[in-house]
C-alpha cells in the first residue's frame, strides 16, 4: 500500500495548488493560536478553496476553545481534525468530523500508553516528536524504533524532511506521513523544489514494497 502524504501549515494559496499538482494526499491548516502558521479564518478561506475534492483537507488545532474549532468547521467544512493540545476525546469528537489525535512522543512511548481506550472516537493517530505537555509542530525528530501498535491509522510526523522520510517510511511503515517545516524555506513558507523531493523520496521508500 501506497504511503498517504500529508502537507502540514501552508499559508500561500499557491503553495496549496502546488502540492496537489504534486500530488499530496492531505492539507493542514493550523489554527493552533501563536505559531507562525496559524491563519485568520478569512485567509484560511482562501486557502480551503484551492483543496480540490479528493484532496483531504485538515484543520489543525491545540488546546483553541470549542468555539473557535466550531467556528473553523461552518466555515471551512474541513474533512478532518486534527488536535495536538490536551483535549479530550469528548472534546474532539464533539463537532461531527473524524478526527486525528496527536501524540507526543519525545520522551519515550508514555503518551501512547493507553491512547486507543483514552481516545476510543480518534480515527487515526499523529507521532510527533515534541515532549508531553510541550507544542508540536516544533521540527522535532523522535526514535522512531518506540512507535507503538495503536490500532488505527499512524501518521507519523516530527522532524521529517527529504532527507530522512525514505528511512522512515521503510522502518516505520506508516499509513502516512506529515510534515510540515521539513518542506519549509521559512516558517509558514512552503518550497517547491523541497515539496517535491519530499513526495520523490516517499514514493521511492514504496516502491521497496511494492508486490
Ligand atoms: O504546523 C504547525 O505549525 C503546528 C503547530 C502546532 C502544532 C502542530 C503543528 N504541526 C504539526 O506538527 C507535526 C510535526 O511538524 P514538523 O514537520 O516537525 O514541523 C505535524 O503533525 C504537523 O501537522
Amino acid at each position: 500500500m501506497r504511503t498517504r502524504i500529508k502537507f502540514c501549515g501552508l499559508t500561500r494559496p499557491g503553495d496549496v495548488r502546488l502540492a496537489v499538482e504534486l500530488g499530496v494526499d492531505a492539507i493542514g491548516l493550523v489554527f493552533a493560536a501563536g505559531g507562525p502558521r496559524c491563519l485568520a479564518l478569512d485567509h484560511a478561506g482562501a486557502l480551503r478553496e484551492a483543496i480540490p475534492p479528493m484532496v483531504t483537507a485538515v484543520a489543525l488545532f491545540m488546546d483553541n476553545p470549542g468555539s473557535e474549532v466550531e467556528a473553523v468547521v461552518r466555515r471551512l467544512r474541513p474533512d478532518l481534525l486534527q488536535f495536538h493540545g490536551g483535549e479530550d476525546d469528548a472534546f474532539c469528537r464533539g463537532f461531527g468530523l473524524p478526527f486525528a489525535k496527536a501524540l507526543a512522543m519525545g520522551r519515550g512511548p508514555g503518551d501512547a500508553v493507553n491512547a486507543r481506550k483514552r481516545y476510543p472516537s480518534a480515527s487515526a493517530f499523529v507521532l510527533d516528536g515534541h515532549a508531553p505537555g510541550e507544542p508540536g509542530g516544533r521540527g522535532e525528530r523522535f526514535d522512531w524504533s518506540l512507535v507503538p501498535g495503536l490500532g488505527r491509522p499512524v501518521l507519523l510526523a516530527g522532524g521529517l524532511s527529504a532527507d530522512n522520510v525514505g528511512e522512515a517510511v521503510r522502518q516505520v511503515r506508516p499509513f502516512a506521513v506529515d510534515v510540515s517545516s521539513g518542506i519549509e524555506s521559512a516558517p509558514g513558507v512552503k518550497d517547491g523544489g523541497r515539496m517535491q523531493r519530499f513526495i520523490e523520496e516517499v514514493r521511492r521508500a514504496d516502491s521497496n514494497f511494492a508486490g
